[in-house]
């Protein structure tokens, strides 16, 4: 039996517990105080980062948001468990980027920063070495994804889209924390001084569309996904799930090991 730790119990949460065995992983979820969801088979709550740590984890992933890595991730870095952040965004905070980066290396314990919500993130790192390269990232969700955003500038976007936002990739993660985590994954890649960053509220749009376009002196790329909404929140991407299983697979050799997450 494999320990294994998830800092809240949402959306992504669930789809990640669900993709492994029952009888192959002990989960233990850190909630919030007072937080009494339904927990299956193999999963327990704790509410404070000490029971977690504790619990003496192989690994650890944050699935709660921006203000959730800066008040755990240090602590179980420290800790020597290495932990996968769903939250990236949060890095955009430089003095906690630093904190977190110091902690991995006084614990010996590995920070993984997943794709998420999004893929060819490869090409973005090896075009980083260039000077030249600039990259634009669009994030374009249905309007459902943004009503909140949408009422509060008086808007609907039931027919044409509206640009909610452009600027650079700490501005829309820090502006949206629970939506603009994928903005700043591509600055983490290819270096934040060359990305642009457009947020689009559209009714044509298919899902939660992300569109990635470089250039520089290796050539041009376009990426675009179209992502089905997670079943628990539409405006997570299911893939970002998929991509923290993944990653959480990579981390602990699961292959290697016969431990069989669910393919
Ligand atoms: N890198 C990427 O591409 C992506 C990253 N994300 C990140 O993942 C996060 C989770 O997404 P999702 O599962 O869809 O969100 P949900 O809102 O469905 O779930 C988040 C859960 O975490 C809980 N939570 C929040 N803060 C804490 C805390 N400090 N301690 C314990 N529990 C906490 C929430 O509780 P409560 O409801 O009480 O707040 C909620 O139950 C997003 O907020 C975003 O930051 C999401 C999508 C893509
Ligand atoms: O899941 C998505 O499509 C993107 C998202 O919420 C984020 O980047 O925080």
């Amino acid at each position: 039996m494999t320990t294994l730790g998830v800092i809240g119990y949402g959306a992504i949460a669930r789809e990640i517990v669900s993709a492994f065995s029952a009888d192959a992983i002990d989960w233990v979820m850190l909630l919030r105080e007072g937080a009494n969801p339904e927990l299956p088979a193999g999963v327990s709550a704790v509410t404070r980062i000490e029971q977690l740590i504790d619990a003496r984890p192989e690994a650890v992933v944050e699935a709660a948001g921006q203000e959730a890595v800066a008040a755990y991730v240090p602590a179980l870095l420290e800790a020597g468990i290495p932990t996968i952040i769903a939250s990236v965004g949060a890095l955009a905070d430089a003095p906690l980027h630093a904190r977190i980066t110091a902690a991995g290396r006084n614990g010996g314990a590995r920070v993984v920063l997943p794709a998420g919500a999004l893929g060819g993130l490869d090409y973005l790192r090896a075009i980083a070495a260039l000077p030249d390269a600039r990259v634009r990232y669009t994030s374009r969700k249905p309007p459902v994804a943004w009503k909140a955003e949408l009422a509060a500038l008086g808007l609907s976007a039931e027919d044409d889209a509206v640009t909610l936002f452009e600027g650079t990739p700490a501005e829309a993660a820090t502006a949206y924390p629970k939506n603009l985590n994928a903005a700043f994954a591509v600055a983490l890649a290819v270096g934040a001084d060359k990305v642009t960053v457009r947020v689009i509220a559209d009714p044509k749009a298919g899902g939660n569309s992300h569109e990635i376009e470089a250039e520089s002196a290796a050539g041009t790329a376009s990426f675009s996904l179209v992502n089905a909404p997670s079943a628990g929140n539409p405006k997570t991407s299911a893939l970002t799930a998929l991509s923290l299983v993944a990653a959480l697979r990579d981390l602990l050799d699961m292959d290697l090991l016969g431990m069989g997450g669910r393919r």
